[in-house]
């Protein structure tokens, strides 16, 4: 790998990196040298996802549990990082969820919890992460948002997210802004609909033909998966990416080049 883009020396929390986009990054992550801890809430699943990257490429990660939708485990996650690492040099926000429903009937409960942890959840990690970050004078956040932060679904449902993931990428510029002189880079990634837990239910829903119809909606012509973002993740986690900051990179198919 080209110098440029190694990780190494540096270490990596991926939060929501027990499954999915986040279990992918934080395999990519490790692999470009990085050492890596993943976090999320259950301890099932972490230790899940710690068995199948050392199955997968044979690299250890740790692992911390946290509902990074409530401050003071945010705050832990932070204190027991830094002292388990010395430092924190990269933070990957993949925490997020999806509750759809019909904009008229949309329970402001579901609507509320998503913005909790799709919103309020990454800035609380952004926030505390950041002091760290910032005593360094090193930081590298790239946070989780989607296609839906920039284009609106056709059809129902996704009031509630594509507010989220709009609100994240403003949020995510304005951090940009206010911890570039800090030497830290806060972007986004935005996917199209990408095969991974969080979306099993919603494409099932769809009938028989969602996967080959939406691989067709788009010019690419195959579905997203979790890998398609590792790539993006790690240039945006490297020295690569050094004067880059308040971007949002789409590994989409090029569905927004379309949309
Ligand atoms: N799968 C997809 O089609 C797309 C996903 N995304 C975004 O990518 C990110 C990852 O999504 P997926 O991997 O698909 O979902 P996933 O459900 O497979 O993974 C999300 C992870 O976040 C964790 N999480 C949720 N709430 C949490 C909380 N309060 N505290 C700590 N961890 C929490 C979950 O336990 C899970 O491990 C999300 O932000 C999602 O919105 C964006 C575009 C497309
Ligand atoms: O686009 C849809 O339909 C969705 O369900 C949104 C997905 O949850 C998503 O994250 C696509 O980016």
């Amino acid at each position: 790998m080209q110098k440029i883009f190694s990780l190494e020396g540096k270490n990596a929390v991926v939060v929501g990196g027990a499954g999915g986009i986040g279990q992918a990054i934080a395999q990519g992550l490790a692999e470009a040298g990085a050492k890596v801890a993943i976090a999320s809430r259950s301890v099932d699943s972490l230790q899940r996802a710690v068995l199948e990257i050392k199955e997968a490429c044979g690299l250890e990660v740790k692992y911390y549990t946290v509902d990074a939708a409530v401050e003071s485990s945010v705050e832990a996650l932070v204190v027991e990082s830094v002292k388990d690492f010395g430092k924190v040099d990269i933070l990957v926000n993949a925490q997020g969820f999806n509750k759809k429903f019909n904009a008229e009937d949309f329970p402001m409960d579901s609507f509320k919890q998503m913005f909790d942890v799709n919103v309020i959840g990454v800035m609380m990690c952004c926030k505390h992460f950041g002091k760290h970050m910032i005593q360094n004078g090193y930081g590298k956040m790239v946070n989780l948002s989607s296609v839906r932060g920039r284009i609106a679904t056709k059809g129902p449902g996704n009031a509630g997210y594509c507010g989220t993931k709009g609100a994240l990428d403003m949020m995510t510029r304005q951090l940009a802004s206010e911890f570039g002189k800090y030497n830290i880079t806060v972007n986004a990634i935005g996917p199209t609909i990408t095969e991974t837990p969080m979306m099993t239910d919603i494409l099932n829903s769809r009938g028989p033909n969602a996967r080959k119809d939406l691989a067709e909606s788009l010019p690419m012509k195959r579905m997203a998966l979790p890998t398609d973002c590792v790539g993006p993740a790690i240039f945006l986690c490297s020295d690569a990416s050094g004067f880059v900051t308040g971007n949002i990179i789409y590994p989409d198919g090029g569905l927004t080049a379309i949309g």
